[in-house]
C-alpha cells in the first residue's frame, strides 16, 4: 500500500528541469528530466541580435545537447516580445574584419549544426522573428508563433542577397513559388499569415503553450526508432548540405565583399540610425 503510494506521487510528481549551461552564457540549456527534451533559449538582451559571441554560445549549446543525448530541441528566447532581431547589424557596420569573417563563419556553423541535427528540433517563437530570426526558427522541424508577431527574410528590402540557406529552408517550409516570391520581395508576414502560408505550423497564447505544443510535436516520434528518423531527415537534406559545403567559402567571400562596398556601409548606417531613430520617436 505504502509502496503504490509512493510511486502514485513519483508518478504525479512535476517534471523537473536540469540547466546544463554557466549562467555567464548568452543561452541557456533546460533538460526536462521527465521528458528528455532540451529547451535551448536565447538570452542576449535587450533582442537577441546575433553577434559571435552568442552564434558561438548557440553552437556549443547545440552540440552539448546532441552529446547529452536529449530526445529533443526546442529553440526559444528570454525576451517576451523579440524572438531574435537577427544579425547584429553593428557586427557589419564598420565592421572589425576578423570579427565579421567570423561572424559570418559561426552563423554557417549554427545553420549546419541545427540543419543536421540528429535530434527532432521545433521553435517556440515568441516574438519577431526577421532574418536571422526566421532563419533560426525556420531551420526547424516545426514551428508555433505568438500573435501579433512577425517573420520573414527582410534582406531584399535592405538591398541583401538572400544566402543559399535561407532558400533551403524556405524551400523545406513553403511551395516553392511563394518561397521564391517571399525570398526576393524581402516579405515579413504577420504571425496569422504565416500560418495561413504554413510558414508556422500553429499558433498560441502564450510562451508556456508554446513549449507544450513543441514538446507534443517531438513527442510524435516516441515509437520511431531514433536511428531511422535520424537517417530518413538526413536523406532529405542530403543534397542541400552538400551544396552548401561546396558553396560555404564562396558565401563567406561574397559576405564580406558585401558588406565592405561603401555603398553598404552607407546603407547600414541609415538603417540602423532608423532603428535608433524609432525608439527616440517612442519617448517623445
Ligand atoms: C550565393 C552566395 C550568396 C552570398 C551572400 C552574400 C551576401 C549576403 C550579405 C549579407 C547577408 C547579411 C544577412 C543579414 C541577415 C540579418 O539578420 S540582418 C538583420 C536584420 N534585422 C532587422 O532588420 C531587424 C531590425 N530590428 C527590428 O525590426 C526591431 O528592432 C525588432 C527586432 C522588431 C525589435 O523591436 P523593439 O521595438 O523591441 O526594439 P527596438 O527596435 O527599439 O530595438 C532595440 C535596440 O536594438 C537595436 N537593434 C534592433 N535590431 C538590431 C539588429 N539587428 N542589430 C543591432 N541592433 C539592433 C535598435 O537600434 C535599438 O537600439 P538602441 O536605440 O541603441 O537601444
Amino acid at each position: 500500500m505504502m509502496r503504490s503510494k509512493f510511486l502514485s506521487l513519483l508518478i504525479r510528481a512535476p517534471s523537473v528541469c536540469r540547466s546544463m549551461s554557466t549562467a555567464t552564457k548568452l543561452t541557456t540549456i533546460d533538460v526536462n528530466d521527465k521528458t528528455g527534451i532540451a529547451t535551448l533559449t536565447l538570452n542576449r538582451s535587450p533582442i537577441n541580435a546575433l553577434n559571435v559571441e552568442l552564434l558561438q554560445d548557440l553552437n556549443e549549446s547545440i552540440k552539448e545537447i546532441e552529446d547529452n543525448k536529449s530526445r529533443g530541441l526546442i529553440l526559444t528566447s528570454s525576451n517576451d516580445k523579440v524572438f531574435s532581431a537577427g544579425l547584429d547589424l553593428n557586427e557589419m557596420y564598420r565592421p572589425d574584419k576578423d570579427r565579421a569573417r567570423l561572424l559570418w563563419i559561426k552563423l554557417q556553423d549554427v545553420w549546419l549544426a541545427l540543419y543536421s541535427c540528429d535530434l527532432p528540433t521545433a521553435a517556440a517563437i515568441n516574438g519577431y522573428a526577421p532574418a536571422g530570426g526566421c532563419l533560426l526558427a525556420t531551420v526547424c522541424e516545426y514551428r508555433v508563433m505568438l500573435p501579433k508577431c512577425r517573420i520573414g527574410f527582410n534582406e531584399t528590402q535592405l538591398g541583401i542577397v538572400p544566402p543559399i540557406f535561407c532558400m533551403f529552408n524556405f524551400l523545406n517550409v513553403l511551395p516553392r513559388r511563394v518561397a521564391e516570391r517571399s525570398l526576393s520581395q524581402g516579405q515579413m508576414f504577420t504571425t496569422e499569415q504565416a500560418l495561413q502560408i504554413g510558414l508556422v505550423d500553429d499558433v498560441v497564447s502564450s510562451k508556456g503553450e508554446a513549449l507544450d505544443k513543441c514538446t507534443k510535436f517531438i513527442d510524435t516520434f516516441a515509437k520511431v526508432n531514433p536511428l531511422a528518423r535520424s537517417l530518413a531527415k538526413q536523406q532529405f537534406r542530403a543534397a542541400d548540405l552538400q551544396r552548401f559545403q561546396t558553396e560555404r567559402a564562396k558565401d563567406l567571400e561574397s559576405f564580406l565583399a558585401f558588406i565592405n562596398h561603401p555603398q553598404m556601409q552607407e546603407g547600414l548606417g541609415i538603417y540602423l540610425n532608423s532603428l535608433k531613430k524609432k525608439q527616440q520617436l517612442n519617448a517623445v
